[in-house]
C-alpha cells in the first residue's frame, strides 16, 4: 500500500472510500471488502483518504474520545485488508473551511480520480457539514463518478461503530470488543525504559509507549505479547495512572511476562486485550500492591487455562 501525506498529482482512477476508520472495526472492514470487491471489477486502484487528526480532535481537542488506532496501526490494517493507496489529509483550519463543492472538484475529482465512491448514508462532508450524500450522487452524474451508500453493519443487533467498541472497552467487555473489531483490542508500540521498580518488586514490566494521553479503556488484563522472537507470549498488563507509586502520573502500558528473562527495550511489540481482571487501586503501601500483582498472575493464568482448555 502506497500512502501519501495529501494528494500528489497524476493519480490512477480510483475507487474511493472516506473516513477516520478509528479502530478499523467490523464495519470498516465490511466497507473495505465492498470497495476492494468493485475496484478490482472495474479496475480501478482501491483508495481511502482519511484524516489527521481526526476532526473532533481539531475542533474540540478536550472532548476528543480517545483513539482506538494510531496512525500507524491504521495504515497497517488498511493495508491488510487490501487498500492499495491511502491519503492522510492534514486536518487543518484551512481545510475544514473546504466548501463541499471544492471537496468534489479538488479533492475528489481532480486529487483522487475517484471514478466510484462509497460512503456511509450518513455522511457529511466540506465547510459546516454542508455536503451530504445526495450533494455527492448529484456531483457525480455531472464528473463521472458513481456514488453507492453502505448500510450499517449489525453484530448482535447493535451497529458496529467506533463509539460502540469504545464503550465496550470503557466497561471492560472485551469479549464484546473483539466482536465489534473482529480481533482482540491492541495497543502497539515500542519498549521504553520506566522507573526500574518492576524488577526490584520482582515482577519487570515491558513499558510500552502510549502515542496518545488517553486511552480507551483501563485497569489490570490477561494479555498477548506478540512481535518478539519467542512468538506469542502470556502476561498480565496495568494500564493506568499508578497512583500508589505515582502522584499525577500519566497512563502507562506494562507488561509483565510469564516464564520470560530477557531486555527487549526498543523492540517493537503488539499487546492483545484479553480479558480484564480489575480496575486499578491506590494500595496502601508497596507490599499490599506486591501481593495483589501475585494474585494478578494467578488469575490471569487461570484464564489462559481456562481458555486453552476449551479451545
Ligand atoms: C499486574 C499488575 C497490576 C498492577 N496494579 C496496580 C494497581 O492496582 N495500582 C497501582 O498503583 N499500580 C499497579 N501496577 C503498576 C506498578 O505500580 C508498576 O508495575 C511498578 O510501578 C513498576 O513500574 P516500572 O516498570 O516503571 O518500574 C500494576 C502492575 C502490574 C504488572
Ligand atoms: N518477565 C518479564 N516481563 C517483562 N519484561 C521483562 C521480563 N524479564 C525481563 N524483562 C526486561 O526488563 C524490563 C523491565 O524491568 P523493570 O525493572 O520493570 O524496568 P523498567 O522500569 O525500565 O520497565 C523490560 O523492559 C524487559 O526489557
Amino acid at each position: 500500500m502506497k500512502v501519501f501525506h495529501g494528494i500528489p498529482e497524476n493519480n490512477l482512477p480510483a475507487a474511493v472510500t472516506i473516513g477516520n476508520f478509528d479502530g478499523v472495526h467490523g464495519g470498516h472492514q465490511a466497507i473495505l471488502k465492498l470497495l476492494v470487491e468493485k475496484a478490482n471489477a472495474l479496475a480501478l486502484v482501491p483508495c481511502v483518504l482519511t484524516f489527521e487528526p481526526h476532526p473532533r480532535e481539531f475542533f474540540t481537542p478536550d472532548q476528543a474520545p480517545a483513539r482506538l488506532t494510531n496512525l500507524r496501526e491504521k495504515m497497517e490494517l488498511l493495508s491488510q485488508f487490501g487498500i492499495e493507496r491511502a491519503h492522510i489529509c492534514r486536518f487543518t483550519r484551512q481545510f475544514s473551511q473546504l466548501s463541499a463543492q471544492d471537496f468534489i472538484e479538488r479533492i475528489l475529482v481532480k486529487g483522487l480520480k475517484a471514478k466510484w465512491v462509497l460512503v456511509g448514508d450518513d455522511f457529511r462532508f466540506g465547510a459546516k457539514r454542508a455536503g451530504d450524500f445526495a450533494m455527492l450522487q448529484e456531483a457525480g452524474k455531472e464528473y463521472g463518478f458513481e456514488v453507492v451508500a453502505m448500510h450499517s453493519v449489525l453484530q448482535e443487533g447493535l451497529r458496529v461503530s467506533s463509539t460502540a467498541v469504545r464503550e465496550a472497552l470503557a466497561s471492560g467487555d472485551l469479549l464484546l470488543s473483539r466482536k465489534l473489531l473482529g480481533r482482540p483490542y491492541s495497543v502497539s508500540g515500542r519498549v521504553e525504559h520506566g522507573d526500574k521498580l518492576g524488577k526490584q518488586i520482582g515482577f519487570p514490566t515491558a513499558n510500552i509507549q502510549l502515542k496518545h494521553n488517553k486511552a480507551p479503556l483501563g485497569g489490570i488484563f490477561a494479555v498477548e505479547l506478540c512481535g518478539l522472537q519467542e512468538g506469542n507470549l502470556k502476561g498480565v498488563a496495568s494500564l493506568g495512572v499508578r497512583p500508589t507509586v505515582k502522584q499525577n502520573g500519566k497512563p502507562t502500558l506494562e507488561v509483565h511476562l510469564f516464564d520470560f528473562n530477557r531486555q527487549i527495550y526498543g523492540e517493537h511489540v503488539r499487546v492483545d486485550f484479553l480479558h480484564k481482571l480489575r480496575d486499578e487501586e491506590k494500595y496502601p503501601d508497596l507490599d499490599s500492591l506486591i501481593a495483589q500483582i501475585g494474585r494478578d498472575v494467578e488469575n490471569a493464568k487461570s484464564f489462559f487455562n481456562c481458555r486453552d482448555t476449551k479451545e
